[in-house]
């Protein structure tokens, strides 16, 4: 398994914003879903160092994410709901510099790849700030697979994209899910149906459906997700 959570708990002051949770995660791309402030960014943040838990472990590719957070960070890719990116930046520039970051040995090879892999070919010339919000989520892509990790983090990747940007990020979805293990946050069932193969639906820290698409419809007699995850997360 490339992603081990087991009994995992934040609290943030008083609130537990997760709460006790366990799951595990294989090649292919696993929807984890849930209603705004289940805690979902929160894992995600875990997961790739950016916070640390306050119980239960992690292991990102083997590695412990508390006390191997250089090892789980050569393995994973991150891109985060609110990605800050440089706008006065090139979009090569501010590829370079993630590269230099992980020390790649071919950067320029490994940076015209994923240019091809994202579709940032014909805006590669343009300063970030001068993208559309499309494109600097492509970038934003680019800069979280540059060192091929193999596993991927995406919180809301295809928020505010056009259907024709749409499409095409999940496709690159689609296809990065087939050597890599990809987190997927999304609020669109659409889209997990059409990308996921394994979901886990996460409300109020608890994890309450881990399980793949199709026994999730057969179990809940169930033919869309969004009646599922409306009855397994609609409880206030
Ligand atoms: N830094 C923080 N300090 C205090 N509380 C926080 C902090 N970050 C998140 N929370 C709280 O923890 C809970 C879980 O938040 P989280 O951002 O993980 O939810 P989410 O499932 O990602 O939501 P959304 O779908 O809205 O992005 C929320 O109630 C949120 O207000």
């Amino acid at each position: 398994m490339s992603i081990h959570v087991e009994g995992l708990t934040k609290i943030y002051g008083e609130q537990k914003a997760v709460d006790d949770i366990s799951f595990a995660a294989k090649p292919g791309v696993l929807g984890f879903l849930g209603p705004n402030g289940a805690g979902k960014s929160t894992t995600m943040k875990i997961l790739t160092g950016f916070i640390p838990q306050t119980g239960g472990r992690a292991e990102v590719c083997g590695f412990d994410v508390t006390t191997q957070p250089l090892e789980v960070k050569r393995n994973i890719g991150y891109l985060p709901e609110s990605n800050a990116l440089y706008a006065d930046m090139y979009v090569k520039e501010s590829l370079g510099f993630v590269a230099d970051m992980h020390k790649l040995h071919e950067p320029e090879k490994r940076i015209a790849e994923v240019i091809e892999m994202t579709g940032l070919g014909p805006e590669q010339h343009k300063k970030i700030g001068q993208l559309s919000k499309g494109y600097r989520q492509r970038v934003g892509l680019a800069q979280a697979i540059l060192h091929d990790p193999k596993v991927l983090i995406l919180d809301e990747p295809t928020s505010g994209l056009d259907p024709n940007q749409l499409i095409s990020i999940r496709q690159l979805i689609i296809d990065l899910g087939k050597t890599k293990t990809v987190v997927l946050s999304t609020h669109i069932m659409q889209e997990v149906e059409a990308v996921c193969d394994h979901v886990i639906i996460i409300n109020k820290g608890k994890i309450v459906a881990d399980d793949t698409l199709q026994s999730l419809k057969h179990s809940n007699n169930a033919t869309s997700l969004e009646s599922i995850f409306v009855k397994l997360t609609n409880n206030q």
